[in-house]
């Protein structure tokens, strides 16, 4: 997989050289390619903003340099990418859609800062390549690079190869099977006894059904105590009377 990232701030992009994504990256699994607007903007200040049509706070951001990045990346590549838009006002950002990123060839992230990116940008590469406009969550940044770092890292983590255990991610809250729509249940590892504090017997016991039985229920009664409504929009089908009963 191919990720572009275009942005003023290439040095918050630096994490991407750490960790799982710089490991990927290292071993040719991923080809990043980080990209200062800045470099397509021709006065003297690299002005990449301006002041809104029609008034209002803050500033937006010029189209004519983002056209100029884009087309250039665009161009130095083979096929078309999705370009993603980090914005407060797009579609939520979901395990399901980080799935189907992960099976793209190529993808380009936006993060803009100001008030945005001049609408025109969107409409202009969304008339020639797929464009999808995500939000991480309900609450306002300052900015979409760390949304660029939440959505590659959980798209990275799915790629063949990139997690050590290829087991890690079957298991995922969010991702289909017998966990789907469940939050993580609790996890432990040695000390057997820490500050007086031992493990669950259950745990030690070798009996797998039983260890897949309790840590089921663990996840379904955090999932019930922090998101009812995952329970609430699952199938109830997926549910047992055991569950029902918690
Ligand atoms: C209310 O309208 C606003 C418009 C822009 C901004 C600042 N800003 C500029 C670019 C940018 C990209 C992503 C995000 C963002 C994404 C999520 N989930 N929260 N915040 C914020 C962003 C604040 C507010």
């Amino acid at each position: 997989m191919r990720l572009d990232v275009v942005t003023i701030f290439p040095e918050y992009l630096e994490p991407l050289n750490v960790s799982l994504v710089g490991k990927a990256r290292a071993r040719g699994q991923l080809d990043v390619r980080i990209h200062d607007l800045r470099q397509w903007t021709h006065d003297k200040h690299h002005t990449v903003d301006d002041t809104p049509y029609g008034g209002g706070p803050g500033m937006v951001m010029k189209p004519e340099p983002w056209g100029e990045a884009l087309d250039a990346v665009l161009a130095s590549g083979e096929g078309a990418p999705v370009i993603v838009v980090p914005t407060p006002s797009g579609v939520p950002f979901t395990q399901q859609l980080a799935v189907e990123l992960s099976t793209k060839p190529w993808l380009v992230f936006t993060p803009a800062r100001y008030e945005g990116i001049d609408r025109r940008v969107i409409e202009e590469y969304g008339d020639r390549v797929d464009v999808r406009e995500v939000s991480i969550g309900d609450y306002v940044l300052a900015g979409g690079e760390a949304p660029v770092l939440v959505m590659v890292e959980a798209v990275a983590r799915l790629l063949p190869g990139v997690l050590g255990n290829a087991a890690s991610h079957q298991d995922d809250s969010f991702a289909p099977g017998p966990m789907a729509d469940l939050l993580e249940g609790p996890v432990y590892t040695k000390p057997p006894e820490w500050r007086d504090r031992t493990i669950p017997e259950v745990l030690l016991s070798g009996h797998h059904g039983k260890i897949a039985r309790w840590r089921r229920d663990q996840a379904f009664r955090r999932t019930v105590r922090n998101r009812p409504d995952l329970i609430e929009r699952a199938d109830p089908a997926a549910f047992d009377k055991h569950d029902r009963a918690i």
